[in-house]
């Protein structure tokens, strides 16, 4: 049995509502946390070893302390629940059943930034979470924990609930800061760092809804005993929300010492794949990091175990690893198609591209073309090669890793299926046979040559 820190009181009736969540212990970790003072809340989360879990992995005490504190500067925090990754599905889970635990980590969050305007900027499509968000923001506020001088300690805070317009780009920290000072939802180039310079040009912390769910159980058992969990630096829990062709499709809360091959079949979890089928392939951290054939994913090129964590899941690099990325679990079974695959994620990030940078605007365009050839079996087999110079040339050339996150899965798919490519091309009307569903891409004829 795994340690559960975030979804231990989930199934617990009414914990949506303030009163059953004060009953099970909620808000006990503000009230420990306020008897400390800001620079030691932040070094509690050193402490912990906690790392962002919006995908990057970033120490969340090491950003709070990057935080610049210029005199007569407001400084805010910006909760990100634009979670857009697909496969990823873990924050809304959180917000949707546990508003509670988010807010509470928000304020002792917001205590530690001395931010006394947060946001939470949520995606559009989550269109019924604001009201939950915000009922709970507005009992937290009768009941003292939110407002004028919270617990007596002089300390203001509002949360502001604000929802996105559907779009993946404003996802990433400073397109989001962007669209939520009413603009169009650019990346803008880092450095500067929000910490520095984000919102309306004042510091910023961006974290994701999980990590600021995470700084409760932090408070509750101390940042030590947080640490001890899981494994090297991957501390604490993590939520993987999984998807595919598994038995269990659902919201997992793991500490990172199971390993992969157990996630995927034991019944605590997945639970196998469907109809025994075999497994061919899994996408282990959301759609822009590399896939990993079944031979890579329960070992590493090493011969090693894989883990569910973020060392274990990148052992290798790209050449034989992929990343923990931000949880979304997306398992293949024998009977999927690759090329298929990489085309339906080109499509998404050529969609999702803002523009502002050539290799990522044209480049996705191209893949996206040259995968409908390949896939719809118009293809050449220097197509593929083609392909593979394309993601090249978008990779590390960009403002955002948006285009890092479209270039990523192609090469991996090369890399690692090269032979279903070429099936495609050396076969071409079996191919067009079966995909006769590609008629449901509104954007296909245009496209095949
Ligand atoms: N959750 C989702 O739905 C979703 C969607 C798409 C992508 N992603 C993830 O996003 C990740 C990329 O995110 P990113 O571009 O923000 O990564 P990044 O490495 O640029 O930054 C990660 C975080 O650390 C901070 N940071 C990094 N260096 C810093 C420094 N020197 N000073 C202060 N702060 C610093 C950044 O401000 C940011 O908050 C990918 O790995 C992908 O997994 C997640
Ligand atoms: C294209 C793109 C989309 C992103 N979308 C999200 C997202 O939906 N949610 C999220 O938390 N982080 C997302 N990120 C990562 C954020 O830029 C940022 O790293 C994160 O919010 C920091 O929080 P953390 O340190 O708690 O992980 C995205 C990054 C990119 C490049
Ligand atoms: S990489 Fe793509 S999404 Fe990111 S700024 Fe450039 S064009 Fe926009």
């Amino acid at each position: 049995m795994s340690t559960k820190l975030l979804l231990d009181k989930a199934n617990i009736e009414g914990i949506r509502f303030y009163k059953a969540y004060r009953e099970n212990g909620g808000y006990a970790a503000v009230e420990k946390a306020f008897k400390m003072t800001p620079t030691e809340i932040v070094e509690e989360v050193k402490k912990s070893g906690l790392r962002g879990r919006g995908g990057a992995g970033f120490p969340t005490g090491m950003k709070w302390s990057f935080l610049a504190k210029p005199e007569g500067v407001p400084r805010y925090l910006v909760c990100n629940a634009d979670e857009s990754e697909p496969g990823t599905f873990k924050d809304r889970y959180l917000m949707e059943f546990l508003p509670h635990l988010l807010i509470e980590g928000l304020i002792i969050s917001s205590f530690a930034l001395g931010s006394n305007r947060t946001y939470i900027y949520i995606r559009g499509e989550y269109a019924w979470i604001p009201d939950i968000l915000e009922h709970a923001i507005e009992e937290a506020k009768q009941n003292g924990w939110l407002g004028k001088n919270i617990l007596g300690t002089g300390f203001d805070c509002e949360i502001y609930v604000q929802r996105g317009a559907g779009a993946y780009i404003c996802g990433e920290e400073t397109a989001l800061i962007e669209s939520l000072e009413g603009k169009r939802g650019n990346p803008r180039i880092k450095p500067p760092f929000p910490a520095i310079k984000g919102l309306w040009e004042s510091p910023t912390v961006v974290n994701n809804v999980e990590t600021l769910a995470a700084i409760v159980p932090i408070f509750n058992i101390g940042g030590e005993e947080y640490a001890k969990i899981g494994v090297g630096k991957s501390t604490g829990t993590k939520l993987i929300s999984a998807c595919g062709n598994i038995n269990k499709p659902g919201v997992y809360e793991i500490d990172m010492t199971i390993s992969v091959e157990e996630f995927v079949y034991s019944d605590e979890y997945c639970g196998g794949i469907p109809n025994g089928k075999r497994l061919k392939a899994c996408i282990p951290g959301g759609s822009s990091v590399p896939i990993l054939p079944a031979n890579l994913l329960f070992k590493t090129a090493k011969g090693e175990t894989r883990l569910m964590n973020y060392e274990s899941l990148s052992d290798g690099g790209f050449a034989t690893g992929s990343m923990m990325g931000s949880g979304g679990f997306i398992v293949l079974d024998e009977d999927q198609c690759i090329v298929r695959h990489t085309l339906t994620l080109a499509r998404f990030y050529h969609h999702e591209s803002c523009g502002q940078c050539s290799p990522c605007r044209e480049g996705t365009g191209w893949m996206k073309r040259v995968l409908y050839n390949l896939e719809y079996g118009k293809g050449k087999l220097s197509d593929i090669d083609l392909l593979w110079d394309i993601q090249r040339r978008i990779e590390g050339n960009t403002i955002c890793p948006l285009g890092d996150a479209a270039a990523w899965p192609v090469a991996a798919a090369i890399r690692h299926f090269r032979d279903e490519f070429e099936w495609h091309v050396l076969n071409p009307e079996e191919s067009q046979v079966r995909n006769f569903g590609l008629a449901h891409y509104a954007d296909a004829r245009e496209v095949m040559v």
